[in-house]
Parts: structure tokens; C-alpha cells; sequence
């Protein structure tokens, strides 16, 4: 049966990357996305902004909206410290596949929790099933219109408080009006635009960090 992008983009790693060598995993992703087929990564630039807002933020506890082939869940739990707990969530169980596979070749998978489902049937379950009280850190970069109805489920859900960073992609490229307009104006967060460039194109991006209140 025919090979799919993101099989294409593992077999890469596989024969490519060095195993137990989360950046040479990142450099070789970004190599094969950007020299053979796009593929909807974060990418190297906007991941340096990831990494930076990340270590200052020094989570205890991390939640990734949106895993996909696991390319930013390698550069998050690369950075976490020991102990730290980073949960990722993809519905879609052919992604999931290739991402644990990854996450695993790049020697990640004792600090990654793969949730294969939806964020909206998850969410609600962090904190009983899960065993989550707070979330220090979360990166969306999931559908865009769910961007908004699963940063207002955290906050029903009460996993967000006084400092929990919210990141998103792509909030202008493909963009998330209704999410950036939410947190810019509701009142309950203090927010920052990191102007930047799309994965592997010239076209202009963007990350917004999002800092709840409490
Ligand atoms: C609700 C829900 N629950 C669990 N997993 C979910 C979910 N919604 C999507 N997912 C999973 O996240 C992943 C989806 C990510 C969506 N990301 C995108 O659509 C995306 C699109 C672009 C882009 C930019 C310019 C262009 F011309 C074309 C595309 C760039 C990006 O960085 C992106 O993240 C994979 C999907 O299965
Ligand atoms: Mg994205």
C-alpha cells in the first residue's frame, strides 16, 4: 500500500538520524521538510522561540495540543528537567504511530505520554484519569478553530493558574483570529506576539504566548 508524507518523513529519520540524538532527529526532519516534501512542522525558526519560551518557563507540567509526526514534542521534552511530566494529544492514529516512533528513536519516550484522541474528550480527563492539577505549559498547534474552544475547556476544566503559558503556532499563517482575539481582550491573560516566518517558507508567521492571570 502507498507510503504516506509523514511514513516518508520517519523512514528519513530512521536512516538518517542518530538514535538517542533528539536534535539530530530536529535537524534531520527540518532537512528532509524543507529540501524534499513540506510538511505542517513548526519548524527551525519558530522552534528556537519554542525552546526560549519554554526555558523560561521551566515547567513541571506540559500539554501538546496537536502532536502530528512528534517534531515539536521532541523539541519540548529535549528541554524538559527530570521528573517533569509532558503530555501530547493526536487523534489521528496513523500520526500517532509514526510520532511515538520518532519520539522513541530520539530516546524521548520515558518523558512523553502520547494520548491518541480527541483534545476535546481529553481535556476534561487530565485531571481525574490523568492525574493533572496544574498545567505550567501548553503548545497548540492543532486545528485552528479549536484553538479557542479547548484554551476556554482548560480554563473550565481549572488546569490553567496564576502563570501558565499558553503558546500557539501559526496565528497568522494559517491564523487563529478568534483565539488571538480571546486572549488579547478577555482579560485573563498578558500576551506576546514572536513575529516569525512559516515552517520552511518565506511567507510571515507568528507565535502568541499567552499568560493566564490567575
Ligand atoms: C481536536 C483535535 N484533537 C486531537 N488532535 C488533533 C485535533 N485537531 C487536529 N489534531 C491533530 O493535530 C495535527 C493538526 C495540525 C493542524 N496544523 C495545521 O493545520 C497547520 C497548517 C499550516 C499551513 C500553513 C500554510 C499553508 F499554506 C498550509 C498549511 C502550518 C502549520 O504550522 C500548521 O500547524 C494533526 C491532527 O491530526
Ligand atoms: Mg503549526
Amino acid at each position: 500500500m502507498s507510503e504516506t508524507k509523514e511514513q516518508r518523513v520517519l523512514q528519513f529519520v530512521l536512516q538518517n538520524a542518530i538514535r538517542g540524538d533528539p536534535k539530530s532527529v530536529i535537524d534531520n526532519i527540518d532537512k528532509y521538510c524543507s529540501q524534499r516534501e513540506w510538511a505542517m512542522n513548526v519548524g527551525d525558526q519558530k522552534g528556537l522561540i519554542l525552546d526560549n519560551v519554554l526555558k523560561e518557563s521551566n515547567p513541571n507540567t506540559v500539554l501538546e495540543l496537536g502532536t502530528y509526526c512528534g517534531y515539536s514534542t521532541v523539541r519540548i521534552a529535549r528541554l524538559l528537567k527530570p521528573g517533569a511530566r509532558f503530555l501530547t494529544v493526536e487523534f489521528n492514529p496513523a500520526f500517532a504511530a509514526v510520532a511515538k516512533q520518532i519520539i522513541e528513536f530520539a530516546g524521548l519516550k520515558d518523558k512523553v505520554q502520547v494520548i491518541e484522541g480527541n483534545t476535546q474528550d481529553i481535556i476534561p480527563q487530565l485531571k481525574k484519569k490523568y492525574e493533572v492539577d496544574k498545567l505550567d505549559f501548553v503548545f497548540v498547534d492543532h486545528w485552528k478553530d479549536k484553538y479557542l474552544p479547548d484554551t476556554q475547556l482548560l480554563e473550565k476544566c481549572g488546569l490553567l493558574a496564576k502563570g501558565s503559558v499558553v503558546l500557539a503556532d501559526n496565528v497568522i499563517t494559517p491564523g487563529a483570529p478568534e483565539f488571538l482575539k480571546y486572549v488579547r481582550t478577555c482579560g485573563r491573560y498578558d500576551c506576546t506576539n514572536y513575529p516569525s516566518f512559516l515552517e520552511y517558507m518565506d511567507e510571515r508567521d507568528a507565535l502568541e504566548k499567552a499568560v493566564f492571570r490567575g
